[in-house]
């Protein structure tokens, strides 16, 4: 495990809210608020959308206004021995919920176990035309520390931290569509960075040097989302007796997460979906954060497929004590500053409710999310099956589409939830009666 900065922030918070659900938005921003130190520009950001109109004009093109999803907190989080309040954006019903109720239970048995790599990322450089792919790999790897120190030259910033350029790869493909191929992997410490537009500088600085070397073209100079250098990791030990409902004993669910983790390990169609789940909140974390989603996908997406064949992120077995083991190791390339971190309020106001002091303890975290959010549908799946509390959250939803609105929501989810008839045409006729002020059957 490489050593990150172990975090001081939010020293004091307990993660355990009871009765958050139970309030208004604005009672929870403030409850959250009582815990963590949020300041009036901060609840601003979060209460009100999150951003202005004129910001948002200066992070992409075309800007026509802004398009707002949920921020919610996922409870009762206990992440090596301190309590973090999650933020999560997401707009899917029960995924906030599911993750602060499996946070319920591992908090009572010792919480969620973390470790991370260093935040390395690879840029890749494209060598074409080379009549002798392995007499030019050689060629280059003579010059390593002389292209280092040419990619380290351009960030400066980076370098003093800690961070730069730490070593370089060669790989050789002697057949391709286009002939051999070189790809000169720079192999980079991005600190708190997501890292690509720094580490896509150094790959442009050290082009011509490498066409010097190999007398040969470079083409394309980008780094790779398949971040299998950047990887965080989280781990649960649950008891059976934590894990037991009214209709289920716990060792019976605990077999079933094991037995839906095998079906998610040998076949890819249930895969995809298993991951889904985990993605389900790790997404949400880094939405939430303003991180770059598509980055962390496409490299979670990779990593499953690493071996030839797609599988599941996530591994449930019973250990020597019958205790359920569950871990998750994954590439999570998030990053601190640049990109969106530091110029949207509401994922500044976001990182502030989390208290992270690195990209590696962020990494961690949401990595112990996804986890958490893997764990809670598995266990739906091996007892009630996910319809029973998915589907009542969901009824919110529904009610909406059918046309209520203020007290009317809760009421109309209410009922389609305990008839278990959860239907867009059930919710109209029971909206209509209610307005007539009838009683409905
Ligand atoms: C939905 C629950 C949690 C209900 O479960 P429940 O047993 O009805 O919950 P509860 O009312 O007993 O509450 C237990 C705890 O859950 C939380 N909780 C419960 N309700 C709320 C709420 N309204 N607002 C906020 N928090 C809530 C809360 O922490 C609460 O503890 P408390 O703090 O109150 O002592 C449970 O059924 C569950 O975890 N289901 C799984 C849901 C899920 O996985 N959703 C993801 C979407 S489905 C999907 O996309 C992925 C999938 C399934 O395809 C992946 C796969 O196949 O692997
Ligand atoms: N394929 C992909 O995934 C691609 C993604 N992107 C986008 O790139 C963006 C992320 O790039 P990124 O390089 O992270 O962003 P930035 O370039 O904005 O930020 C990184 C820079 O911040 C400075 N810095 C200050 N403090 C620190 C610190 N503690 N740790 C590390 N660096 C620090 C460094 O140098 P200095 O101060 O000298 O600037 C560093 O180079 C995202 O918006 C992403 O969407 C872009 C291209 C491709």
């Amino acid at each position: 495990m490489v050593e990150r900065k172990q975090s001081r922030t939010h020293p004091g918070v307990n993660s355990r809210l009871e009765n958050l659900r139970n309030l208004s938005p604005a009672e929870r921003l403030d409850r959250v608020a009582d815990v963590v130190p949020l300041d009036a520009c901060d609840k601003q950001a979060i209460g009100g959308g999150g951003l202005p109109s004129a910001l948002a004009n200066g992070m992409i093109e075309n800007v026509i206004g802004t398009f707002t999803l949920p921020l919610g907190i996922a409870t009762n989080f206990t992440i090596n021995g301190r309590d973090y309040l999650i933020p999560m954006s997401v707009e899917e019903p029960s995924v906030v919920a599911a993750a602060s109720y499996m946070a319920r239970i591992v908090r009572a048995c010792g919480g969620f176990r973390t470790s991370s790599t260093a935040p390395v990322m690879r840029a890749q450089v494209q060598v074409l035309g080379v009549g002798d792919p392995h007499g030019a790999r050689m060629r280059i790897l003579r010059e390593r520390e002389a292209i280092i120190a040419a990619a380290n030259a351009r960030d400066k910033v980076l370098v003093s931290l800690g961070g730069g350029c730490k070593d370089v790869e060669v790989h050789v493909f002697e057949e391709t569509p286009v002939g051999p191929m070189l790809v000169v992997h720079l192999i980079v410490d991005v600190r708190d960075a997501m890292g690509a537009n720094t580490v896509n500088t150094m790959a442009e600085s050290v082009a011509p040097m490498i066409e010097d070397i190999t007398g040969a073209v470079v083409r394309l100079r980008i780094l790779s989302n398949f971040a299998d250098l950047r990887l965080a990791r989280a781990m649960v030990a649950v008891t059976p007796d934590a894990l037991k409902t009214e209709d289920h004993e716990g060792g019976q669910v605990a077999r079933g997460i094991v037995e839906a983790s095998a079906f998610a390990a040998v076949d890819p169609y249930r895969a995809a979906t298993h991951n889904k789940g985990i993605m389900n909140g790790v997404d949400a974390v880094v939405v939430a954060t303003g991180n770059d989603w598509r980055a962390v996908e496409a490299g979670a997406h990779a990593w499953a497929s690493r071996s030839g064949r797609y599988r599941s992120l996530t591994n449930w077995e019973i250990d020597a004590k019958g205790n359920l083991v569950g871990t998750l190791e994954m590439p999570m390339a998030l990053g601190l500053v640049g990109g969106a971190t530091r110029t949207h309020p509401g994922a500044r106001a976001a990182l502030k409710i989390l208290g992270v002091e690195s990209a590696q303890e962020l990494a961690e975290v949401t990595v112990a999310v996804g986890l958490a959010q893997n764990m809670a549908a598995l266990r739906a799946l091996a007892s009630e099956g996910i319809q029973k509390g998915h589907m009542a959250l969901h009824a919110r939803n529904i009610a909406i589409v059918a046309g209520a609105s203020g007290d009317e929501i809760g009421t109309v989810a209410a009922a389609l939830a305990a008839a278990h008839d959860v239907r867009v045409d059930r919710a109209r006729e029971l909206l209509e009666t209610m307005r007539n002020g009838g009683a409905s059957n």
